[in-house]
């Protein structure tokens, strides 16, 4: 497809893509003055623009989502651990055609309306909607009984592994998917009346949020805002670490958000209420959604306290152990956290959390590069 002017790019792109002239404006100011790069430049975030609108209008039109069914892949899951297959170090996620499922359901004796509980995760670059679908779980809305796990394993050539399990073998799309969609499936089995009427909700087909039929009443998913914030008084970071964590590990400290504060203020509050220090500064690094136990928005953040004012006093309600640990100290652990089991030698004092969540990241940022510009919190 070659253009002469800005004006067939644009006509070209609101026809077949749905996008807006404003769109383009942005990609064009985006580009350099030469044609063929406007339309390069376009084409990248036309891609991304394109897919975020049709995963729009599959959660808003329920005919669009459901004929998005019909060429759509199926992830699976049984009482939300999803299907893997292993290969070589890695677990990966199969998908299924709505046909395959259909049969699959078809060979087990157990109804197709079972269909009805998917939810949509996402979709691909070439927009094949992708959804995933619990096996395992009983819903108001379509067949009581469970299927059986393990002739559906054998059938499917894989297992379904929990989710704690795998996710640290998965690749980061397929964590990310799995994640999301543990989060979904979760959300609509724990969420199925209404909390005013007590009646039955009924969910979507894209499953983006629940309907109460008797008083219109509309829920949607929840996520649990988490503030984790890595402490530095400058030269060391603290690390805590709680019971319920896995032996030796230790972490950044993190805490709910409660209702009617900012997250400055849940920053200062967590760090006064278990480990008694005052912030001093604090800036924002990245975030994350986390699945586990449910699904959180975990809202990674850098905070120093006063040199001078760094005497810990540990809330043991909250908290097993908290200490300072030199940069020295927690660049060694990070790369033997690096190693595989087989390559570590020597007793390791603790270790850290795995790449793929933020506080190994936030930890890693701070041992890489400690000098940022931080705001007074
Ligand atoms: N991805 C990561 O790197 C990472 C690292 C550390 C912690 N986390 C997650 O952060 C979350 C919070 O950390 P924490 O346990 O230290 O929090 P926390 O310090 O706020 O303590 C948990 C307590 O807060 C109360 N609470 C308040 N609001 C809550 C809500 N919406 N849901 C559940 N409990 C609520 C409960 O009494 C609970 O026992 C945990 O779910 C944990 O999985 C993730
Ligand atoms: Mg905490």
């Amino acid at each position: 497809m070659d253009f002469t002017t800005t004006k067939e790019v644009e006509n070209y792109y609101y026809e077949s893509h749905r996008v807006s002239s404003n769109d383009l404006t942005m990609s064009l100011y985006c580009g350099t003055a030469c044609r063929r790069k406007f339309f390069w430049c376009y084409r990248l975030l036309s891609t991304y623009v394109t897919k975020t609108r049709y995963l729009f209008e599959l959660k808003e039109d329920d005919d669009a989502c459901k004929k998005a069914q019909q060429t759509g892949a199926f992830y699976l899951f049984h009482n939300l651990a999803p299907l893997l297959q292993k290969s070589e170090h890695q677990y990966l996620a199969p998908q299924y055609s709505l046909l395959e499922l259909e049969r699959l359901l078809g060979k087990f004796g157990q109804d197709s309306q079972i269909l009805e509980d998917s939810v949509l995760i996402g979709c691909s670059e070439q927009q094949e909607a992708w959804f995933a679908l619990d096996l395992g779980l009983n819903s108001s809305s379509s067949i009581n009984a469970s299927l059986q796990k393990a002739e559906m394993e054998t059938a499917l050539q894989g297992s379904f592994i929990k989710l704690t399990k795998a996710l640290f073998e998965l690749n980061v799309k397929d964590a990310s998917l799995l994640s999301t969609a543990q989060a979904l499936l979760r959300w609509h089995d724990t969420h199925q009346f209404c909390s005013r009427s007590g009646q039955p909700t009924k969910k979507n087909v894209s499953g983006s949020k629940r309907v109460c039929p008797s008083n219109n009443i509309i829920y949607y998913p929840q996520v649990a805002p988490v503030v984790i914030t890595l402490v530095s008084d400058g030269t060391r970071c603290l690390l805590v670490r709680q019971s319920s964590f896995p032996k030796g590990m230790y972490s950044a400290l993190a805490g709910f958000c409660d209702i009617g504060e900012s997250l400055e203020e849940t920053v200062r509050r967590e760090i006064a209420e278990e480990v008694g220090l005052e912030v001093d500064r604090l800036h924002y690094s990245a975030s994350q959604h986390w699945p586990f136990p449910n699904s959180t928005l975990m809202i990674a953040c850098h905070a120093t306290v006063k040199p001078g004012q760094t005497e810990l006093q540990v809330n043991l309600k909250e908290l097993e152990a908290a200490a300072w640990f030199s940069r020295d100290e927690v660049a060694t652990v990070l790369r033997r956290n690096n190693l595989s089991n087989q390559q570590q030698s020597g007793a390791v004092p603790f270790w850290l959390p795995p790449k793929l969540a933020i506080a190994h990241q936030l930890i890693k940022e701070w041992v890489e590069k400690p000098t940022c510009s931080p705001l007074p919190a």
